[in-house]
C-alpha cells in the first residue's frame, strides 16, 4: 500500500535545519518510499492515497528515550517529594503490592496511547513483566524497546539479580523476528546493583549484542552515598566494571563534572535527558549544553508518569530548550532545530537505530507525525520548527504512523478504544485506592 502526505511543511531532520515547502513524503508498506515535490508525487504515484495536509508540518516520529510505560497506573499517587523519599516509601511499596502481568500490559498500553497522542512513536521503556511490555507495544503498534530490569533485590517479578537476568534472555529470545520489539538489559542504577551483576551484565550485553539502559548520576544523594559506599563516583565505578560504551544509554546524567563529560564523549555513551522528571523530583539541572558541546549525544525522554506527571514529549522538549540556555546562560544552547533533532535523530542514534528511524529519509521506517499548525496559539507562522518546539502543544498533534501504518488520523486512534482505555484506568484506580 502506497500513502503520499502533502503537507505545508515537511522536516526530515536529515539533511540538517531543512523545512520544505510543495513537497511530499511517499510511504509503501513499512518504508519511506522518497521524499519529492508535491507535483511529482501526484504525476508518479497516481495509485497512491493521497492525504492533503495543508496547515501542518510532517516530521519525524518523536523517540522517548527513557520512560517506565507501566507507571502510568500510579499518576498522582505520591507527588512533591525527593527521589529517594519517593521510591522508597510510596512507589516501591505500592509496585510490591500492585505489579503484576495485568497492570504492566494495562498501565503500558495506556501510556502508549498516551504518547501516540503527543506525537511519540517510539519508547525506549524500563520495567518489570518484560512480555507484557512487549506484548502492549505489539497491541498499540508503538515502536518498543523493552529495558528488562535488574536489580539485586527480590520483587513479584524475580527472586534475585540472576532471575531478572534469565528473564531478560528469555524474552529476548521469545520475541526474536518480531519486528517493531526490541529488549536492552537494564540494571536500574548504580545504588541498587552490584558490582558482579554489573560485570555480568557488560558480558552478556556484548554475548548477545544488546543494549543498556540505567538510571546514573540521578541525584547528589547517588553521587555521596557512592563516595561513601565505594570510594568513588557511579560514573567511575561504572568505568571501571566496563559499562561505559555506545552500547549504554544513562538516563538522567543530571551530576556530571567536567572530566565526567569528557569521559562521556570519549566513551560514546548516550544521555537520556528527563527535564520534567529532574525538576519535579527537584534532582537538578543536567548540562546538556556542555555535554552537546563535548560532543555527547542526548536524546530527551519523559521518565515514568509517576514523577512527570505527563508523557508529553513535546512539552519536555521546550522545557528541555529553556533550561539549556538558562543553566549554560546562553541563549543559542538547544536551538529549535537541534531541540527537533534531540527528539528524532539523536534518540536513534542512542538506540543505534539511526539506520532505521529518527529522520525522513528514504529506505527508513515510515515513523512520522503531522502536526496542525493551524491554531490559534501557533500563529503567526514565521518559522515551523520554533513553532514547533516553543508554542504547539500535543493537543496540535493530528495524525501518526509508526511502521507505515496509521495509528492516529484527525486525533482518533486507530487501533484503541479511547473510553475502554478510560474504564481501565478508572478501574485500577479504585483497586489501588482501596489498598
Ligand atoms: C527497574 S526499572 C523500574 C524501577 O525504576 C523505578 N523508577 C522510576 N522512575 C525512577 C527514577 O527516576 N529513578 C530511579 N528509579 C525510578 C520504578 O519505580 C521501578 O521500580
Ligand atoms: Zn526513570
Amino acid at each position: 500500500m502506497k500513502t503520499c502526505l502533502h503537507p505545508k511543511y515537511l522536516i526530515p531532520i536529515e539533511p540538517r535545519a531543512t523545512v520544505l515547502g510543495d513537497h511530499a513524503l511517499v510511504m509503501q508498506d513499512e518504508k519511506i518510499l522518497a521524499i519529492l515535490s508535491s507535483a511529482e508525487a501526484r504525476q508518479q504515484h497516481p495509485d497512491a492515497q493521497h492525504i492533503e495536509l495543508p496547515e501542518h508540518a510532517v516530521m519525524p516520529g518523536m523517540i522517548n528515550l527513557h520512560g517506565h510505560s507501566a507507571m502510568t497506573l500510579l499518576r498522582g499517587l505520591a507527588d512533591d517529594l525527593s527521589l529517594m523519599d519517593w521510591l522508597h516509601n510510596h512507589i516501591w511499596p505500592a509496585e510490591k503490592q500492585h505489579v503484576s502481568e495485568e497492570f504492566v500490559f494495562d498501565g503500558s498500553v495506556y501510556a502508549m496511547a498516551e504518547m501516540l497522542r503527543g506525537g511519540t512513536t517510539t519508547i525506549n521503556d524500563m520495567y518489570f513483566y518484560n512480555d507484557d511490555v512487549a506484548r502492549a507495544g505489539l497491541h498499540t503498534g508503538m515502536r518498543t524497546v523493552v529495558g528488562c530490569s535488574v536489580l539485586e533485590f527480590p520483587t513479584g517479578y524475580a527472586a534475585d539479580a540472576d532471575g531478572y537476568l534469565q528473564k531478560a534472555l528469555a524474552s529476548h529470545q521469545a520475541f526474536q523476528g518480531q519486528s517493531g520489539v526490541s529488549f536492552r538489559l537494564a540494571p536500574h542504577a548504580p545504588y541498587t546493583v552490584s558490582d558482579a551483576t554489573f560485570k555480568k551484565i557488560v558480558a552478556l550485553a556484548e554475548k548477545h549484542d544488546m543494549g543498556i539502559h540505567c538510571h546514573i548520576h540521578e541525584t547528589m544523594d547517588e553521587v555521596n552515598d557512592s563516595i561513601r559506599d565505594h570510594g568513588m563516583r557511579p560514573l567511575q565505578r561504572l568505568h571501571n566494571l566496563g559499562l561505559l560504551s555506545p552500547r549504554l544509554i544513562a538516563a538522567h546524567m543530571v551530576h556530571a563534572n567536567e572530566e565526567e563529560i569528557a569521559l562521556l564523549a570519549q566513551q560514546g555513551v548516550h544521555i537520556a535527558h528527563n527535564p520534567a522528571s529532574n525538576l519535579k523530583l527537584a534532582s537538578g539541572f543536567a548540562p546538556i549544553h556542555a555535554m552537546q558541546t563535548a560532543g555527547v549525544n542526548v536524546g530527551i525522554g519523559t521518565d515514568g508518569a509517576a514523577s512527570n506527571n505527563k508523557l508529553d514529549l513535546l512539552g519536555d522538549l521546550r522545557m528541555a530548550a529553556l533550561l539549556a540556555k538558562a543553566v549554560s546562560s546562553n541563549p543559542t544552547a538547544l536551538n529549535a532545530g537541534n531541540a527537533l533533532e534531540m527528539a528524532t535523530l539523536a534518540g536513534a542514534k542512542a538506540l543505534g537505530m539511526d539506520q532505521q528511524i529518527g529522520s525522513l529519509v528514504a529506505g527508513k521506517f515510515a515513523d512520522v507525525i503531522a502536526i496542525d499548525l493551524s491554531a490559534l496559539e501557533t500563529l503567526p507562522l514565521f518559522d515551523p520548527a520554533s513553532q514547533i518546539v516553543y508554542a504547539a502543544g500535543r493537543e496540535q498533534v493530528s495524525h501518526v504512523w509508526v511502521h507505515g501504518r496509521c495509528l492516529m488520523a484527525e486525533r482518533k486512534l486507530q487501533t484503541l478504544d479511547e473510553a475502554q482505555l478510560k474504564d481501565k484506568a478508572t478501574w485500577w484506580h479504585q483497586k489501588i485506592a482501596a489498598a
